[in-house]
């Protein structure tokens, strides 16, 4: 007798309360089909409407009654789209940061193939014109439009035919047997097709069928001869090369001299040219660095490395000459980069090496060419990738390498659910599949170095640049002397005058400030009112080009006001300074100069970011303003002089990292400047000229920098000594919210007493209200748990019980708990 199996699986149901696999039986007519990592349809709940789920594990026996289990209904994919090691990281992520099994697997599937089982209609097989008789005018309606079509999609069939109750009449006709419904799978994204003509005469022929064609018929004639040269070619190009139309393609069509067809093609998102990235010979520290990561690969030493390589010591070479180690043993290898820096150089820089074998993923990119991107990657057909924090989980089935640059950078860390921090992924996915990890940066974040220096990772240092180009010299400008001798300028005297020394120089600019948009709030002089963003506790940016006030946290923006709309005086003024500011004031001090801004504000659309660099690199600009945007990566050997605006924007944030964040953006920022012939100058202006992070800026020194900020970690017990857990609650009802949050503090703390030996006064803080205490309109309560490494686990599993149980509690019900375990900013 058939034995039945079982697959558990994840169903992706909107519901938060049911996050757990749900046990289904395998029939027997599917067992030959079904895997784990492919996705299947499921019946679900007590409609049984069908859901798409993702196998998860198949089992022999499971030890509970099977009696009350649904069957499978349906296998979609053909091969798995998820492989068991991907599997396996998912499960795992959804240990490690307390997430549900749908959000993890949301994340690592593509998007763009989430399909949708929609319902359509059509004319059962029984159907006989002969019922037409007994059929309403309605119904009538109904079985014309079906028979002309075959079938359809419901929902189109009600918008199209506009029929009162037509549900009634459909259900009518179903019950006679005349239509039925069924579920079809949209898969939302398709391949995408491209209109090719193929020559079907003989080359030789083509004198001879020009001249059968009638002798006006020029662009008939021309399209034949364009063929005789090749034997595929694009519709479009066809047409644009012989200037003809559609009709004219279509007649040669009927005449059976050419074929149309569709062609499955790729769609490229990268449509330049690019130029050869060419190898170089590499410096001493390049070359060892290099042969210490092979070495140990091979002999099995170690497999997990960080490069502490300072601005321009050439970290990207040695990444491309281990892909190309890999490739030379058939591995794969994934190269993560900030988003940020997911600039056009970056890319090149990989296309132009390994052309064709290099996908590329990133959020500017659509969904359509994300899925083919990713359709390469799942098919072998590339066997690298570069991409942002999601292209960690690129569908490669031999992985060799992750290579993570810029490893300090925030973006690794993700702020939605699974809040993952793709390091860790890459670290463990890395053990899962026996690949090394690379992590590489001129500012290490304190955790990681702290982790090299207790030999978690092996500690690689490339101190010098390249090309033997001296670090920029730093200097520190006072602002509060600048203000003494009566300059009330964002600029102080001594960069003034570099800029104006550096554009008579014809050497190019850079100033940073990391704060973009033109004032960054509003208030009224007379009885100091901010205008607040009024869904989110936060004051609202003047943008001066579109000359409204956005809400740099919702996107909300509104005109701003001309009285003050608390006590109606018009002394309203606008304080702080933005990009905007900036770029304004450069240009009415520099009326000649070019001038161009980056930031999220001018980038986002498609290909604004390119146009920018190349001017950039042509010289077409002499002053670059921008965020940290223009922090990393540019290689542009023409910058002389970098003016660091604002060093304190960073230094005042309140978060334990304030200080770590000021060093990291002051040497990457300083390291755009002198990368060619000429030292490169920096000049940083601050009201803190003696603070640790900006006087070790500006020696260069990182080693220092740690040795005072690992002091301070320590001292106030934060990581790497402490794992940090965030709880927010969150609500539109600020008294309920204020009531469950002290019943869930109590509840943790409850909790935590009877499982942990001690219980520090420290371990857990709060609820308090988050920094930002509303966010689009819902009230933000914050708990904050540090715990030991030791702890970590059984304080995750306390505090994911404590979840669930409250989840299903009355006065939780419009309550949003969200964790983050080891967040990078806290708001
Ligand atoms: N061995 C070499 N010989 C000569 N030039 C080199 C060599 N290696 C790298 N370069 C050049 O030195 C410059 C800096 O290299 P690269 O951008 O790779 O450094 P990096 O460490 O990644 O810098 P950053 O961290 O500042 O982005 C580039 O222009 C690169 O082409
Ligand atoms: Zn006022
Ligand atoms: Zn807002």
């Amino acid at each position: 007798m058939h034995k039945n199996k079982y697959a558990l699986i994840v169903v992706d149901n909107a519901s938060t309360n049911t996050d757990k696999l749900f046990t289904y039986i395998i029939p027997e007519e599917i067992i030959n089909y079904i895997e784990v990592g492919k996705r299947v349809l499921v019946p679900f709940g007590k409609s049984n409407r069908l859901l798409e789920g993702l196998v998860i594990e198949i089992v022999d026996d499971i030890n509970f009654s099977s009696n009350k289990l649904k069957p499978i209904k349906k296998v979609i994919d053909d091969t798995p789209i998820l492989s068991k090691k991907l599997i396996e990281l998912g499960l795992w992520m959804k240990d490690k940061y307390l997430a549900q099994y749908i959000e993890v697997f949301k994340t690592i599937m593509p998007t763009g193939i989430s399909n949708k089982v929609i319902k359509y209609i059509r004319i059962t097989e029984g159907y006989n014109r002969a019922y037409e008789d007994r059929l309403d005018e309605k119904q009538k309606k109904i079985i014309e439009y079906l028979l002309e079509l075959k079938e359809c999609e419901l929902n189109r069939l009600k918008t199209d035919l506009c029929i009162k109750n037509i549900n009634l009449h459909i259900k009518d006709l179903e019950d006679r047997g005349l239509v039925e419904l069924f579920d079809k799978i949209d898969t939302g994204i398709g391949k995408k097709y491209e209109k090719f003509v193929k020559r079907l005469f003989d080359k030789d022929k083509t004198t001879e069928i020009i001249d059968s064609l009638k002798k006006n018929a020029n662009k008939q004639i021309e399209v034949i001869r364009t063929l005789s040269d090749v034997e595929y070619i694009k519709l479009k190009e066809l047409m644009m090369k012989t200037d003809c139309g559609y009709s004219t393609v279509k007649s040669l069509h009927s005449k059976g001299l050419i074929e149309i067809l569709d062609i499955n093609v790729n769609r490229n998102p990268i449509k330049r040219y690019i130029p050869p990235y060419k190898r170089v010979s590499l410096t001493e520290h390049q070359k060892l660095c290099l042969d210490t990561i092979i070495n140990d690969i091979y002999k099995n030493n170690k497999n997990k490395f960080l490069i502490h390589g300072v601005t321009g010591s050439g970290k990207t070479e040695v990444y491309l000459q281990l892909i190309d180690k890999m490739l030379k043993q058939n591995k794969d290898s994934i190269v993560l980069v900030p988003e940020i820096s997911l600039t056009p150089q970056t890319v090149e820089r990989f296309m132009g090496r390994f052309g064709d074998n290099v996908a590329i993923l990133h959020s500017r990119l659509s969904i359509g060419e994300r899925y083919d991107e990713w359709r390469k990657i799942k098919e072998g057909k590339v066997k690298i990738v570069v991409g942002a924090r999601s292209a960690v989980f690129a569908p490669f089935n031999n992985l060799g390498l992750i290579i993570i640059d810029e490893e300090h950078e925030n973006s690794y860390k993700s702020s939605m659910n699974p809040k993952y921090n793709a390091i860790e992924v890459a670290e463990k996915r890395c053990d899962l599949e026996n690949a090394a990890l690379v992590l590489g940066s001129a500012t290490p974040s304190i955790e990681t170095y702290y982790r090299a220096k207790n030999g978690d990772f092996k500690l690689l240092e490339m101190p010098i640049r390249a090309n033997k180009a001296k670090m920029p010299s730093i200097e520190i400008v006072d602002m509060k002397e600048e203000l003494e001798k009566g300059n009330k300028s964002i600029f102080s005297e001594s960069l003034f005058k570099a800029i104006k020394d550096n554009l008579h120089n014809k050497k190019q600019t850079i100033l940073f400030l990391n704060r973009r948009g033109f004032s960054t709030f509003i208030s009224c002089r007379k009885c100091g009112y901010v205008v607040k963003c009024s869904e989110c506790d936060i004051s609202m940016t003047y943008h001066l080009d579109s000359n409204i006030l956005k809400c740099h946290y919702c996107g909300l923006s509104v005109k701003p006001p001309t009285t003050c709309p608390e006590c109606g005086s018009r002394y309203i003024k606008y304080f702080g300074i933005g990009t905007q500011k900036v770029e304004e004031y450069i240009k009415k001090l520099f009326p000649s100069a070019k001038v161009a801004r980056m930031d999220v504000d001018n980038t986002t659309k498609k290909g604004s970011h390119e146009r920018i660099l190349s001017d950039m690199k042509n010289g077409k600009i002499d002053i670059l303003i921008g965020t940290q945007m223009i922090s990393k990566g540019l290689d542009f050997p023409n910058v002389t002089l970098v003016g660091i605006i604002a060093a304190d924007m960073s230094l005042n944030l309140p978060d334990f990292r304030a200080s770590e964040r000021t060093f990291q953006l002051i040497t990457q920022v300083s390291g755009r400047a002198g990368r060619g012939d000429v030292e490169g100058r920096v000049i940083l202006q601050t009201y803190e000229p003696e603070h640790y992070s900006i006087l070790t800026s500006k020696e260069h020194d990182y080693k220092k920098f740690y040795d005072m900020e690992i002091k301070i970690r320590k001292e106030f017990n934060y990581p790497p000594y402490t794992n940090i857990i965030n709880i927010v609650l969150g609500s539109k009802d600020e008294i309920k919210l204020n009531e469950a949050s002290k019943e869930f503090y109590f509840c943790l703390v409850n909790r935590l007493e009877k499982n942990l030996n001690v219980i520090r006064n420290d371990l857990i803080l709060g609820p308090n209200p988050a920094p930002i205490y509303k966010i689009r309109n819902s009230y933000r309560q914050q708990i904050m748990i540090k715990c030991i490494e030791k702890e970590v686990e059984i304080v995750k599993k306390i505090l994911g019980d404590l979840v669930i149980d409250k989840k299903n509690d009355k006065m939780f019900k419009d309550i949003k708990i969200s964790i983050d375990i080891n967040p990078i900013s806290i708001i």
